[in-house]
């Protein structure tokens, strides 16, 4: 166990180097340090739900530079239950992961996967997607489980308002979600563990300047932004971000949580994100689609019977480097496990070198005119 500067006291621990500004857009290329090392941003994190990233290996995630990967509280508390993950030594020796791990608190989960949820100030009361049993999380429940768990990073419980929401449930929402920070901040007692609060306020500028004001007067080392990519057009997205990210301290990283596409990343970090998760990569894989720096390609598509380049013959991937889209179909059409491992790998890694391409131009001054090539050139 690496032992950190900050170890036993409640300090900021995810204490950010100074980010490196780029260019007129609030891009910066930052480092952060964790109890499991420090890692570059901007940076993508790949979402292993259940305490593994779907078809790969810890040993291939870090091959392709994976820095922090994502788990969730709302599976691991239903099943295997946080306790005994605790006593397996906690998730980094559970899934055999050195690098980071970021957990979420399970409220999106709670919202989106439970049926018949119902929700209070004490917190939200749900159904198991597994069992159909009753259950219940709070901000301290959630809290204890992300502490049993012992991510580096873990997020405070929080309502993901659905869209479209009416403005008043927005702001009631919004304000209890502030109140669950609170909570959640003065249940958490486990130090060399960064607690970030989670901005929200729907699509509503005024409530989104309050959420993220309030949030950081409670002084937390980092700030995932919510309640986006939740369906909502894209520019109303990047409207929230112009009004969140400026309130932000500009030492903290800026998590967008569940963004995202490529197109979404360069405008997110134009504007200032750090971090980014999304099983678009991983989910997408599985049923035969590639991504490149053009677009979507279908490996599975007929078109690529006999097509025996790789994927992209500028990938440094495992799955570029000695596979064909022949073979990738092949294995795709007789459902063939080897063919959607291969297929995660690669959208995996390009996701990576895209963020790593990211921090490359920023710190050399260039993200602007990056960002200019990639978006003429990505069709969605
Ligand atoms: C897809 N759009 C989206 N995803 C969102 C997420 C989930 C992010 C997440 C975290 C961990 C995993 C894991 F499975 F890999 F563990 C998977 C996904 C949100 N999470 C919270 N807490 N508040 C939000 O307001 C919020 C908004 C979100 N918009
Ligand atoms: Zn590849």
């Amino acid at each position: 166990m690496l032992t950190c500067a900050f170890a036993g006291q409640k300090k900021v621990l995810a204490a950010y180097e100074e980010a490196v500004k780029c260019g007129y857009s609030g891009a910066r290329a930052g480092r952060l340090h964790t109890p499991h090392g420090v890692f570059d941003t901007p940076m993508f994190m790949p979402v292993g739900t259940q305490a593994t990233v779907k078809a790969v290996s810890p040993r291939e995630l870090k091959e392709m530079g994976a820095q922090i990967i994502l788990s969730n509280t709302y599976h691991l508390y239903l099943r295997p239950g946080t306790e005994l993950v605790a006593e397996a030594g906690g998730l980094h020796r559970f899934m055999d992961w050195d690098g980071g791990i970021l957990t979420d608190s399970g409220g999106f989960q709670v919202f989106s996967l439970g049926p018949l949820r119902k929700i209070t100030e004490e917190g939200a009361a749900f159904r198991s997607h597994i069992d159909g049993s009753t259950q219940f999380l709070s901000p301290e429940i959630a809290i204890k489980a992300q502490m049993n768990l012992g991510a580096d990073i873990i997020m405070a419980f929080d309502e993901c308002i659905p869209y479209p929401a009416e403005y008043q449930y927005a702001k009631l929402s919004t304000e209890r979600t502030t109140r669950w920070a609170e909570r959640s901040q003065k249940a958490h007692t486990r130090s060399g563990q960064a607690l970030f609060a989670i901005v929200q306020g729907g699509m509503y500028q005024d409530l989104r300047r309050v959420s993220a004001n309030d949030l950081v007067s409670l002084d937390f080392p980092g700030y995932g932004i919510g309640g986006l990519s939740v369906g909502e057009p894209k520019p109303v997205m990047y409207e929230m971000l112009e009004q969140t990210v400026p309130l932000l301290p500009e030492n903290k990283p800026r998590y967008l949580m569940g963004v995202g596409t490529p197109d979404c990343l360069v405008e997110a970090v134009r504007y200032g994100i750090d971090m980014f998760d999304c099983v678009f990569p991983t989910r997408v894989a599985r049923n035969g689609t590639a991504m490149t720096k053009s677009g979507r390609l279908v490996v599975k598509n007929a078109a690529y019977a006999k097509d025996f380049l790789p994927i992209d013959e500028n990938c440094g991937c495992y799955a570029c480097q000695n596979f064909s889209r022949a073979y990738i179909r092949h294995l795709l059409k007789a459902d063939e496990i080897f063919g959607l491992r291969l297929t995660t790998i690669h959208n995996l890694y390009f996701l990576l070198d895209f963020t790593k391409k990211m921090r490359q131009a920023i710190l050399e001054d260039r993200f602007l005119s990056f960002r200019e090539e990639f978006l003429a050139q990505y069709c969605k």
